[in-house]
């Protein structure tokens, strides 16, 4: 038989992010807070994936740890099977706030410094990279002036084109829209889904806006209050801002609503793998 005949259907590809029941704890000098308890999640290449629960169920603390910032105190994180135990290249974040832009550099420089500094390339080099990431954001007219002279939107597209320069194997986002107002944050949602079609990104993003969750992602794990465990996973892909006012969209978010908030087994959502039966 020839060769071309045969096909391998093997399994989707190995996850490239694992968090294997993860719990994270912070301690106090009076107490220790558990903000996750034994939470379990893949990430696969080109996932929208996102965290989404109310507040203080520990979202921000799991990004964290995927960052490399705060270590497990139970579970292991892995990334493309290595055990993840600090802060790299690899895994970038953009924060909610929009003062992650040192004011003393031009947006050029601010795009630059990690390339320098944590890639090691050299001056023309990363000046190549950063012009090519501002222009993705549409802000390569602006690459001269000082974040203070920036709008939010602005200083957050700068954040993400100095994070896009990376090219992170996961791109971190906490909240990235939510200090922006409605018309803004709708707009950089649809950038970002087009800079995630365009680069082949793999996200992980936080939020607690339920349409938000559904426009952007196209996995989202929901999480219960505090501490964090893993209420249900569902498959989100067949939303976007074109669908929002649907109301298919509309049922959806509702459906979220009640897993996130009624007792567990009081809400059907058919998509939804139930955490209990994993
Ligand atoms: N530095 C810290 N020291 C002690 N406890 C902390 C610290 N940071 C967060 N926590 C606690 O850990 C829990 C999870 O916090 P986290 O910020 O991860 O939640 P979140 O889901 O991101 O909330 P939000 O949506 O409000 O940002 C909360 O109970 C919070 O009070």
């Amino acid at each position: 038989m020839a060769s071309h005949n045969l096909r391998v259907v093997s399994d989707r590809a190995a996850p490239l992010l694992q968090v294997d029941g993860v719990s994270l704890e912070y301690r106090t000098p009076e107490r220790i807070v558990r903000a996750t308890h034994r939470v379990s999640f893949d990430v696969h290449a080109g996932d929208r994936f996102v965290l989404l629960g109310p507040s203080g169920c520990g979202k921000s603390t799991l990004l964290k740890a995927v960052a490399g910032f705060v270590a497990p105190s139970e579970g292991e994180i892995r990334l493309e099977g290595r055990r993840v135990q600090q802060p790299g290249p690899d895994r970038i974040v953009v924060f909610q706030e929009f003062d992650q832009l040192p004011p003393w550099k031009t947006v050029l420089q601010n795009v630059m410094f990690p390339l320098r500094h944590a890639r090691g390339l050299s001056r023309a080099a990363a000046r190549e990279l950063a012009l090519d990431s501002l222009r993705k954001v549409g802000l390569a007219e602006f690459a001269g002036a000082y974040p203070h002279t920036l709008s939010g939107g602005m200083k957050q597209r700068v954040a993400i084109a100095r994070a896009l320069a990376m090219r992170p194997k996961v791109l971190l986002m906490d909240e990235p829209f939510a200090a922006l107002d409605a018309l803004t944050r709708r707009r950089m949602q649809e950038e970002l889904l087009a800079l995630c079609d365009g680069a082949a990104l793999t996200l992980l993003f936080v939020t607690h806006s339920i349409e938000e969750a559904l426009v952007v992602g196209s996995r989202i794990l929901l999480l219960s209050p505090h501490p964090g465990r893993v209420r249900a996973e569902l498959d989100s892909h067949q939303f976007n801002l074109a669908s929002q006012g649907s109301a298919e969209f509309q049922a959806a978010a509702q459906r979220i609503h009640g897993l996130l908030f009624d007792a567990p087994g009081t809400t059907d959502l058919p998509q939804a793998r139930s955490a209990a039966a994993r």
